[in-house]
């Protein structure tokens, strides 16, 4: 929560973590977007999770799913596909997860199966692209797979962003914050056909960039000093550099 938090303020947002069952629905009410991440599964939490999508549907505000550590246990994945069923805008997760949910929901199996190490992935997003695609149709929303390569799909158009560094894998929530730039481009999004698409794979660039660019400040990377560095950049850039350097291209 700190880190996504501190990513969506240094963006210009205004975050607010909240999960308690009897205040979402109301936090909802005055939000422009929602972000539900899968982190922690606590009954009363996912209760809260799902009052807070419904809502968001309810009010036509955009809402996003981390699916953090889906196909880890069997409630990791129960949970994500009670989710998938509340009509996320946009559902985001790294390779084995994206796979297992796209596996759960053809199959309604709940066990282990995108080869996912605890919220961890093992598979190259690339593998998950088919999965993506699937999921998407199906539940009509956009699905992004992040990676080495960042895949954005709505089933149909399918962007990559070719943006970010390996060493985010080694930063925790590095993947949740993503997800919550996500909420926030959607939250900032023009209306109109596609747009939400965009606005997801800027969020990928952007944030990927925001690393790029941090890391170019640091004398000797590492992990902890990429996490400042980050947060930094995500201040600081300016619209020039994230033209110059964003790497978004339709496939
Ligand atoms: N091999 C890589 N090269 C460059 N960027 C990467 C690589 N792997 C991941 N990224 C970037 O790291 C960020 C986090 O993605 P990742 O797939 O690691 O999420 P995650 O597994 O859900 O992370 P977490 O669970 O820690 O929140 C994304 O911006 C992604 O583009
Ligand atoms: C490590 C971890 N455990 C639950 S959420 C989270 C952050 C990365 O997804
Ligand atoms: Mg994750």
């Amino acid at each position: 929560m700190d880190i996504m938090a501190n990513v969506l303020l240094a963006a210009g947002c205004s975050p607010a973590m909240a999960h308690a069952l009897d205040e979402v629905e109301a936090f909802v009410g005055i939000s422009s977007a929602l972000l539900v991440n899968m982190g922690t599964l606590s009954a009363d939490w996912v209760a809260a999770k799902k009052l807070a999508a419904r809502k968001a549907v309810e009010l036509g505000k955009p809402w996003v799913l981390d699916l953090v550590g889906c196909g880890a246990t069997p409630v990791r994945t129960a949970s994500c596909l009670d989710l998938l069923a509340c009509a996320p805008t946009v559902v985001r997760g790294n390779a084995s997860e994206v796979i297992a949910l796209a596996a759960a929901a053809c199959r309604g199996a709940s066990g282990n199966s995108g080869g996912v190490r605890g919220v961890d992935s093992t598979a190259a997003s690339s593998d998950a692209l088919e999965a993506a695609k699937l999921l998407a149709s199906q539940h009509r929303c956009i699905v992004a797979v992040s990676g080495a390569v960042d895949y954005i799909t709505d089933g149909t158009e399918v962007v990559a962003v070719r943006n970010g560094d390996v060493l985010l894998t080694l930063i925790t929530a590095a993947g949740c914050s993503l997800t919550a730039l996500i909420a926030a481009f959607l939250a900032a999004a023009p209306p109109g056909p596609g747009q939400q698409l965009l606005a997801t794979a800027h969020a990928l660039a952007v944030f990927g960039l925001a690393a790029e660019e941090g890391l170019k400040l640091v004398p000797r990377p590492g992990p902890g000093s990429l996490r400042v560095a980050l947060l930094d950049m995500l201040h600081l850039m300016e619209k020039d550099a994230v033209l110059a350097g964003a790497r978004i291209e339709r496939l």
